[in-house]
């Protein structure tokens, strides 16, 4: 069970606004989470992994204290190791789709598998700028599962690949989930997308 009860103050164009976000996720459950722009699906996202810190508030991983104010217990970001995939991606301009993954494993077969559900068997020896957006997109979302996260954060994961693609994707990674046991949060503003993904939702407001 992942628990989270936390505040975190937003500084936003017209003042301040407060994120209040309180829940209890199964592990091995996938939530996509939604809402207005501006609301802080992404800071949520970013203090569950442990790149931003609210004011207050606790997480609960798995019975661990990954997060607790009372008691300032903030496990760095390195230890929590969630995988994340990026909105804007986040690749390395200096390294070929091959080099993102070995970056990240040192397990060939997985490598290869990898490979195949986001199609880039051909690609492996291109930098991010030969590749498109959707490739550049399949590629975050590889390296994010490369480590075989317990638990994934995705940013809008699939903004930039086409229809058919984008369905054939998330049937593999519904698989993958399922085989790896991750618990999945999802920020997506295009609900039906991942629909057949997820199977809970947490709606974040905009409070102020
Ligand atoms: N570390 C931070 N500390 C305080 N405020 C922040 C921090 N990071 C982002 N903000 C502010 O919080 C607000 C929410 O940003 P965030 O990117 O989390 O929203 P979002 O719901 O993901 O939006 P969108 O759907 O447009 O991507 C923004 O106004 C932003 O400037």
């Amino acid at each position: 069970m992942i628990s989270i009860n936390i505040e975190k103050k937003l500084k936003t164009y017209h003042g301040q606004q407060v994120l209040k976000i309180a829940g209890h996720f199964a592990m091995g459950s996938i939530t996509k989470i939604y809402g207005p722009s501006g609301a802080g699906k992404t800071t949520f996202l970013k203090v569950i992994a442990g790149f931003v810190q609210p004011e207050k508030g606790n997480i609960m991983v798995d019975g661990l204290p990954w997060l607790d104010t009372t008691s300032k217990i903030s496990l760095p970001a390195q230890k929590r190791m969630a995988g994340f995939v990026f909105q804007d991606y986040a690749l390395f301009p200096n390294m070929t789709v091959l080099e993102h993954l070995e970056y990240a494993t040192k397990d060939d077969s997985w490598i290869k598998r990898l490979l195949a559900i986001g199609k880039l068997e051909t690609l492996t020896t291109h930098k991010p700028e030969y590749l498109s957006g959707g490739q550049q997109q399949r590629l975050a979302i590889l390296r994010a599962l490369a480590t075989k996260p317990k638990l994934l954060l995705m940013d809008e994961p699939f903004s930039a690949i086409d229809p058919k693609m984008k369905t054939e994707l998330i049937r593999e990674l519904q698989l993958l989930f399922k085989e790896l046991g991750t618990t999945v949060f999802i920020v997506s503003h295009n609900l039906p997308e991942v629909e057949g993904l997820s199977n809970g939702e947490l709606m974040i407001p905009l409070v102020s």
